[in-house]
């Protein structure tokens, strides 16, 4: 079976523009971590169960995985995809860190995705896919595109690819588990100050590069202020930008 790689990603910028319900809306740029992957394939098994074969601290039905096979049927209602899943597991090697801010869940959902469509050929276009993915979960999106750099808005459903070579990172996450939900809800209650459109675009076409030489770690991410303000043990990090909610912290390699 062929093996897939579900990488993680960084937040390089993430401000808020606005709000959508209960939701955020955010202009982003996400960036690919290279060096840092879970590993999915498809294996044979024995037993009717949907099953997913990993070391995960969740059980089956809260998976991300689980929920895009669910989404992905509900669209599909494709007999091949629940025969296939009665007679073949999905398996993890997971390395990404869980509560981190790398997106290691989005980009598992994302992989299964694309890998359902590649391998049992249900003709789906990236938009379909990226419309079931908005689904999901607000990151997973970026995912199913796969561009190694790329401006995220709305919610995280508008994806729009960044030209620009992708940077050598290296990542640390401390080890507090970081609720993204609480970190936003702080924002909105305590520090929401939107950007404009314009400052949006300013940010928008300035490549990551020159965000991280220009830019401070604070000013760069609207939600690394909040994530200090409720988890007292999270401390900052001199010279390191803070990817998404936390806790995980970047630089350049
Ligand atoms: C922090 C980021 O990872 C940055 O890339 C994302 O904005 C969050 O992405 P995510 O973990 O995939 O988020 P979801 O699982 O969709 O949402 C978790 C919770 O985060 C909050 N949430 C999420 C995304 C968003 N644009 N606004 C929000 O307010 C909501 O309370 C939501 O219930
Ligand atoms: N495929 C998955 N991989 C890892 N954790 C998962 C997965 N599906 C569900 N979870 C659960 O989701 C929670 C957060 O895991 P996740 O890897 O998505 O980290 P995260 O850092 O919150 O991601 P994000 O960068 O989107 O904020 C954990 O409680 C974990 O048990």
């Amino acid at each position: 079976m062929i093996r897939y790689r579900a990488y993680a990603k960084v937040n390089i910028f993430l401000k808020i523009t606005g709000m959508r319900g209960e939701y955020h809306t955010l202009s982003s740029r996400f960036m690919r971590v290279k060096d840092l992957f879970d590993t999915l394939w498809f294996e044979e098994k024995a037993t009717p169960e949907f099953e997913i074969r990993g070391s995960f601290d969740c059980e089956v039905h809260a998976n991300t995985i689980y929920k895009a096979y669910k989404h992905l049927l509900a669209v599909t209602r494709s007999d091949k995809l629940s025969s296939f899943f009665e007679s073949h597991a999905v398996c993890v090697d997971k390395k990404i860190p869980s509560f981190a801010g790398l997106g290691g869940g989005s980009s598992d959902a994302a992989t299964f995705l694309t890998m359902c469509n590649e391998e049992l050929e249900l003709g789906l276009s990236l938009n379909e896919l990226a419309e079931i993915a908005s689904h999901i979960g607000a990151d997973v999106p970026f995912f199913v595109y796969g561009y190694e750099s790329a401006n995220v808005s709305g919610i995280g459903e508008v994806v729009e690819r960044f030209d620009e070579p992708l940077i050598d990172f290296e990542v640390v996450t401390p080890d507090i588990q970081i609720s993204t939900p609480s970190v936003y809800r702080y924002y909105r209650e305590h520090l929401y100050a939107p950007i404009s459109a314009e400052e949006a675009a300013r940010l928008e076409s300035t490549p990551s590069r020159d965000i991280l030489a220009f830019m401070s770690p604070k000013e760069a991410n609207d939600l690394y202020p909040s994530a200090l303000a409720c988890y007292s043990e999270l401390s900052e990090k001199e010279g390191w930008f803070f990817s998404g909610s936390g806790s995980s912290f970047f630089r350049i390699k």
